[in-house]
């Protein structure tokens, strides 16, 4: 139910009962034929609840405070309107000095994002308004409020032309905007807001409502709630996986490797050093990722996610911190106070970067908490990173039960069909994982501390050289994102051949299902393997324009790495499983819908699957050890030595 203030209340009903109402079109909330074209255009068409209840208010000129769940929609529910609202004022015919709209986000990762989306809607729009400040001041700003401070102190923008130009500004995100400390800039920038300024805040913060609103519509969908009503959204599903810290590698492995979890798949870290030894760890056995964290440059950054979010890979590491982050931030001002030492102890990390509120990961079909977070709050907030808008998604954690209890007392009661629960995952057996256990232990062995830190210095080096060829080159050559790939191999030995493939005898038949039941919802959705993987893609050199980079070291000769594709292959599970797939997707299309609709549950058939064949795992022992000394030749031949 939406709730307003200051005017009776707009009779909204609840979300859950969205499909029976008649939900209104975008022409009806009001927006234009050009908007609800460059809508169509994405393939949005029609508003979510949120959009239904803020665009028409907007557009009147009210000021608003909306809070929805996470991935509802909230982005375009301001932009529509307040870009509608520009196209209507003729920019050209007054001379303004300042932006006519301010949009303030708490990290740069966001005001990149919000900037592409302004950006995209006004090309889809087909109008002209000023983009950039090359012709005068551009019509809209995206910022965040420490960068519109130091434009306001180095006399980029004039206070006086902020009280005679501004008319809408945006907080989006504005609790974060608080939590991040930008309370000084903010109040600082509101004595220059005139009166007369439409103001929008994106979330519910009662200091900023105060400062800067006036008598303000208040948007709650649903009804104000506890924590999982607020933000958990019903259309991602949660697993739990419950393990030892000492076998959380082993078991991320079986998820990956045996392809139990649908791609892309968006993986959190709590520390920057644990993203690499993860990414170490899952690279010696073909998993190729990529790895996001704040100490990386912005530039870097913001080119993984755009790679990302493109499908130029599908396992992306997070390392979300801000908790961390936000207790070290405190204690370091306060050793600093004290002992007024201005030595840095620990490596630069970006205080604006910010992973997990507000990025909008596209298509991230699983998130998996490899370390959980330390609130209630940030988990819901990573996990809404899948699901997003009338997507499903899937969220797996390892946990400890401590923390699971916790969850599920948010969660609620998991018997009532309607609220959100967390289930164990069902597709990982008990000896599908100790298949791996072996080799898993093996390779994690080998990812020492100083393996870990040598790569993270190296990935930084790397990065820190890419990131100033990046900016010039990207900013000529926008298209150009796949020239250089983040989620090149680490290791500076050659990839074990052995640990490429699954070997077809390690898998139960529960497992084999299993893999077969997440490809076929895959095929069934319509998702197409990653194209960008692998050697099969022709990239010609001549017209890399980083070829002069040599931050990767000069090119080992002798054993091909993993990524030349050139091993001898065994028949692994993975091509039996192509060749039936093809057969059954082909028969699939036909029925797709119902697919579709079966993936939100995981089959009954596949829960009861873990119950049968058990004869066939007591045979794994014997094959491990045959598989024990062909490594170990392997490892002799490689020079290895064990
Ligand atoms: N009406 C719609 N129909 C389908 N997709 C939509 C619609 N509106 C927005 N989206 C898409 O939904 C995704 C999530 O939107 P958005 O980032 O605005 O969510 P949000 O509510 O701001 O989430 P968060 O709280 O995490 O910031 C985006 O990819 C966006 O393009």
């Amino acid at each position: 139910m939406a709730e307003t203030e200051g005017k009776p209340a707009k009779k909204i009903k609840h979300e859950d009962k969205e499909e029976e109402e008649e939900i209104q079109t975008f022409e009806e909330l009001g927006l234009d034929a050009r908007s609800v074209r460059a809508l169509l255009k994405k393939g949005i068409t029609k508003p979510t609840l949120i959009q239904q209840v803020a665009i028409p208010l907007i557009l009147e000129g009210k000021d608003v405070v909306a809070r929805a769940k996470t991935g509802s929609g909230k982005t375009f529910a301001y932009l529509l309107p307040l870009l509608q609202k520009l196209f209507a004022t003729d920019s050209g015919s007054k001379s303004k000095l300042a932006p006519s709209a301010f949009i303030l986000v708490p990290s740069r990762e966001l005001c990149q994002q919000v900037y592409s989306e302004v950006l995209s809607l006004i090309e889809l729009c087909r109008v002209q308004l000023k983009k950039t400040a090359l012709s005068g001041p551009p019509d809209v700003l995206v910022s965040t409020p420490a960068c519109i401070q130091s434009c306001l102190s180095g006399g980029l923008i004039q206070t006086k032309s902020i009280s005679d130009s501004l008319d809408i500004l945006v907080l989006d995100e504005a609790d974060l905007l608080l939590s991040y400390g930008y309370e000084d800039d903010l109040k600082a920038l509101t004595r220059y807001v005139p009166r007369r300024c439409q103001c929008l805040l994106i979330s519910d913060v009662d200091k900023l409502k105060k400062l800067i609103l006036h008598n303000p519509v208040i948007l709650t969908l649903p009804e104000v709630g506890d924590v999982k009503d607020e933000v958990i959204p019903k259309n991602v599903q949660q697993f739990w996986v419950s393990c030892s810290a000492h076998d959380k590698l082993l078991h991320i492995l079986a998820l990956l490797k045996l392809e139990l979890v649908q791609k892309k798949v968006l993986i959190f870290t709590n520390t920057i050093d644990m993203g690499f030894r993860l990414r170490l760890f899952l690279e010696q056995f073909g998993i190729k990722s990529a790895v996001l964290n704040a100490e990386l440059p912005q530039n870097s950054r913001l080119h993984i996610l755009e790679e990302f979010n493109a499908g130029l890979f599908d396992y992306l590491i997070a390392t979300d911190d801000s908790e961390t982050r936000e207790m070290e931030t405190h204690e370091t001002e306060s050793k600093v106070k004290s002992k007024k030492s201005r030595k840095q102890v620990k490596p630069k990390l970006d205080s604006e970067f910010g992973v997990v509120r507000g990025i909008d990961f596209k298509n991230v079909y699983t998130v998996i908490n490899f370390d959980m977070p330390k609130s209630a709050a940030g988990y819901v907030h990573r996990i809404g990173r899948t699901g997003r808008a009338h997507n499903t998604g899937t969220s797996v954690g390892e946990v400890e039960m401590e923390f699971l209890e916790k969850i599920k007392s948010i969660l609620g009661d998991s018997e009532n069909e309607d609220s959100n629960s967390i289930a164990p995952f069902p597709l990982l057996t008990k000896s599908a994982v100790e298949s791996l256990r072996y080799r898993a232990e093996d390779v994690a062995r080998s990812v020492t501390k100083v393996a870990v830190r040598e790569s993270r210095a190296q990935d930084l080096r790397n990065e820190i050289l890419n990131s100033e060829k990046l900016k010039a080159h990207f900013e000529n050559n926008p298209r150009d994102l796949d020239l250089l790939k983040h989620d090149k191999i680490l290791s500076k030995k050659p990839l074990p051949a052995h640990l490429q493939e699954v070997p077809e005898y390690l898998l139960d038949s529960t497992t084999e299902e299993a893999r077969k039941a997440v490809k076929l919802a895959r095929a069934a959705m319509g998702i197409k393997p990653n194209r960008h993987h692998g050697s099969k893609r022709k990239f010609r050199r001549s017209k890399d324009p980083l070829r002069a980079l040599s931050a990767e070291g000069p090119k080992r000769k002798g054993k091909a790495r993993n990524d030349s594709g050139k091993h001898k292959k065994r028949k692994s599970v993975n091509d039996t499983l192509e060749e039936e797939l093809e057969n059954q997707s082909k028969e699939m299309s036909a029925s797709g819908d119902e697919a579709v609709k079966s993936r939100g549950k995981h089959s009954e058939r596949t829960r009861n699957l873990s119950k049968r064949d058990e004869s066939r795992n007591q045979k794994a022992p014997m094959r491990e050890e045959a598989w024990s000394a062909e490594r170990h030749e392997e490892r002799e031949m490689e020079g290895e030595g064990l």
